[in-house]
């Protein structure tokens, strides 16, 4: 039986006659930071969407914490504690940082019942999070509407909402798009300390942060994976470096 807290099972989404995701098999164990990286349209995206529950697969499974999530609709996956960043929750642009994330803690069941209730009253929600957005490097940011919050600090607060729901796995489509040199430090900064505590399956372009930060790395090709292993392992594999990373990774 698999220790993975997360694990593919031959995967497949086709459209049409092209296969994206072409029978994949992962595994994640607690606590793992793996990147997922490959050449532009090898089928990243589209495996992080199966995960996240947005994209059905067409054959093979998907299996969280030792039940089947195949045919789980994305809500019923984050309540069992496997969320996406950046997607699954929307910024509020008039409340204030603490605010969003209140109600990201507070979970979509939650929201929908008791919304009329003063959301800073909520004291335990209140409590996750402030947690959060300390973890997020936003703890200066709390009464801040978050329409006037910079670029970066945005997906800092994308980062807080989902950690305030309490994930044990979050999945994180390029977190450092369109971030500055300094604010894309601050975002590995913090993936550092997040590291160990959480599950995380990361997809990003720069590699020098996925080099720093994963335990292990899958490599996409094609919509299939041909290798996983530790960022040295991976920096020194002759089919890896020939097709991805070239001279780069020397
Ligand atoms: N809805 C769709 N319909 C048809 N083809 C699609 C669809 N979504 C993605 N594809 C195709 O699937 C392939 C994989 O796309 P995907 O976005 O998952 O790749 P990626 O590895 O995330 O790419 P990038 O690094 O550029 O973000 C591409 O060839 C893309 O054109």
């Amino acid at each position: 039986m698999s220790t993975a807290l997360l694990h593919t099972d031959s995967l497949v989404k086709r459209y049409g006659g092209l296969l994206v995701t072409d029978h994949v098999s992962i595994d994640i164990q607690p606590g793992e930071l793996h990147a997922i990286i490959g050449p532009n349209g090898a089928g990243k995206t589209t495996l992080i969407n199966q995960l996240s529950g947005e994209l059905a697969a067409n054959a093979g499974r998907v299996v969280f914490a030792g039940r089947d999530v195949t045919s789980l609709p994305i809500q019923a996956r984050a309540r069992q504690g496997l969320l996406r960043s950046y997607q699954i929750t929307s910024i509020f642009e008039e409340f204030t940082v603490l605010e969003n994330a209140v109600l990201a803690a507070m979970g979509a069941n939650e929201h929908a019942f008791r919304f009329w209730q003063p959301l800073l009253g909520r004291k335990v929600r209140v409590q996750a999070a402030q947690e959060a957005l300390q973890a997020a490097g936003l703890g200066h940011r709390l009464h801040t509407p978050a329409e006037d919050l910079a670029y970066g600090e945005r997906r800092q607060l994308e980062l807080a909402m989902a950690l305030a729901a309490k994930p044990t796995f979050l999945l994180l489509d390029e977190p450092m798009a369109g971030m500055s040199v300094q604010e894309s430090a601050s975002v590995v900064a913090l993936l550092k300390q997040l590291k160990g505590r959480y599950a995380i399956l990361l997809i990003e372009h720069d590699m020098d942060a996925v080099f720093a930060l994963a335990d292990r790395i899958t490599v996409l090709v094609y919509g299939r994976v041909m290798f996983t292993g530790t960022p040295d392992e991976v920096r020194h594999h002759p089919e890896v470096r020939a097709v991805y990373l070239g001279e780069e990774a020397a």
